[in-house]
């Protein structure tokens, strides 16, 4: 009878290797000597070394064969918050980890780190230093959020030492870097549309906006240290930059390197949240004859106008995380790296 060899532990698949956060892991994990495959609904680019399997993960079948002789799975694909789309949410983010768990099992896979995220306890009110045992939001501030939730929680449930199959949980928070398709041209988009001239309460909120590579860093260490001794079996983890910032101090330096003007005049924060909710409603009711996005939605009024920052303390001392890149360096690496994002260009 053939026996089936044991992966070597540095052959992992990256499950969404084709986004943001996703090529940032591929990167160095090709840099730490993994041997890499993405699997993605797209292939955004090309890399020596690393294998690309396009399919949708909600399709076992497609899933199964870039999981095979890999012991160790990232699963870091997710609909963008942005597209508020209730069944794509549902399908990809709950039946589609389903899928992935179940693809795992059988395919072998020792190892699963999800790319959760630290809104799972996020309802739209202050955080300050939020812990990770903070229960799960119990009114989600969107689909996003709401399926993020059940998510973190199928695959945390999974952990099973005995079965030699191991999860954890990365919860990042506000990741920014290089290539990031949300958070600076968004940020640039409301400001050359002349939006961005306003600061939502009284501009004192503090936020964690954490440097991509931190996030990166964050992964590997809890792939690492996923052993079946280790106290973050079935355990989430917050992973930030561990430097609270000023939600509009943040936006102004990234603003401002890049040419723009910082926002100055305040506005209420409950009167701006009442017309976000407002917008919404109308956009939800007149659906099926017009479709509008909202740039204010009250998900981003919540986000810009509350405290919501998170401690990592519990990531330091199981696995020894500690940020790799300090927030006024990821800024300018940041903005250096959106010539085509600037004032004129
Ligand atoms: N960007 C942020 O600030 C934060 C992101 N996260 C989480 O980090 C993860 C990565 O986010 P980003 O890199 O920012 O997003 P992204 O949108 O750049 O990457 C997501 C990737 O998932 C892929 N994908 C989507 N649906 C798929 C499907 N059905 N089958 C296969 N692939 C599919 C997309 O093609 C894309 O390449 C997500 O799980 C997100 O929820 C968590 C906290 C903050
Ligand atoms: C901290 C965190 C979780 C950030 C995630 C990224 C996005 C949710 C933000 C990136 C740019 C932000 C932004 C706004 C809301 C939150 C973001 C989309 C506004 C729309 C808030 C209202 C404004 O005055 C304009 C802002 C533009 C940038």
């Amino acid at each position: 009878m053939a026996t089936r060899l044991r992966p070597s532990n540095k052959r992992c698949t990256v499950i969404g290797g084709s986004g943001f956060l996703g090529r940032h892991l591929v990167e160095k994990l090709l840099e730490r000597g993994y041997s890499v495959s993405v699997f993605d609904i797209r292939q955004s680019y090309e890399l020596p070394g690393v294998t690309f399997y396009q399919g949708d993960l909600c399709d076992k079948r497609t899933l199964l064969p870039a999981l095979q002789d890999v012991s160790l799975v990232f699963h870091c694909a997710s609909p963008a918050p942005g597209s508020d789309n209730r069944e794509l949410f549902e399908r990809v983010n709950i039946l589609g980890t389903r899928t992935v768990i179940e693809a795992c099992v059988e395919a072998g896979v020792q190892k699963l780190v999800l790319t959760s995220s630290a809104s799972v306890v996020f309802e739209g009110t202050d955080i300050k230093n939020g812990r990770e045992d903070l229960p799960y939001a119990k009114k989600p501030i969107d689909y996003y959020t709401q399926t993020k939730i059940e998510q973190e929680k199928l695959v945390l449930a999974a952990c099973d030492t005995e079965k030699n199959f191991l999860t954890v949980a990365i919860r990042p928070h506000g990741i920014f870097g290089p290539r990031d398709p949300q958070l600076v041209p968004i940020l640039v988009d409301t400001a050359r549309r002349g939006k961005m001239k306003f600061i939502i309460g009284d501009g004192t909120n503090l936020v964690d906006f954490t440097f991509v590579e931190n996030v990166v860093h964050g992964h590997i260490l809890a792939a690492e240290h996923l052993r079946p001794s280790s106290p973050i079996c079935g355990k989430p983890y917050h992973i930030t930059n561990d430097e609270p910032v000023r939600f509009w101090d943040f936006m102004s330096e990234v603003l401002m390197g890049l040419g723009y003007a910082a926002p100055r005049y305040h506005l209420p924060y409950t009167l701006v949240y009442g017309l976000a909710l407002l917008l919404w409603l109308l956009a939800l009711v007149l659906r099926p004859l017009v479709s509008f996005k909202p740039t204010f939605t009250p998900m981003r009024v919540a986000l810009a106008g509350t405290h919501h920052y998170y401690s990592c303390e519990r990531a330091k001392q199981d696995m020894g995380y500690k940020p790799v890149i300090g927030l006024k360096e990821g800024i300018t690496l940041t903005v250096q790296s959106y010539p085509h994002l600037r004032r004129g260009a």
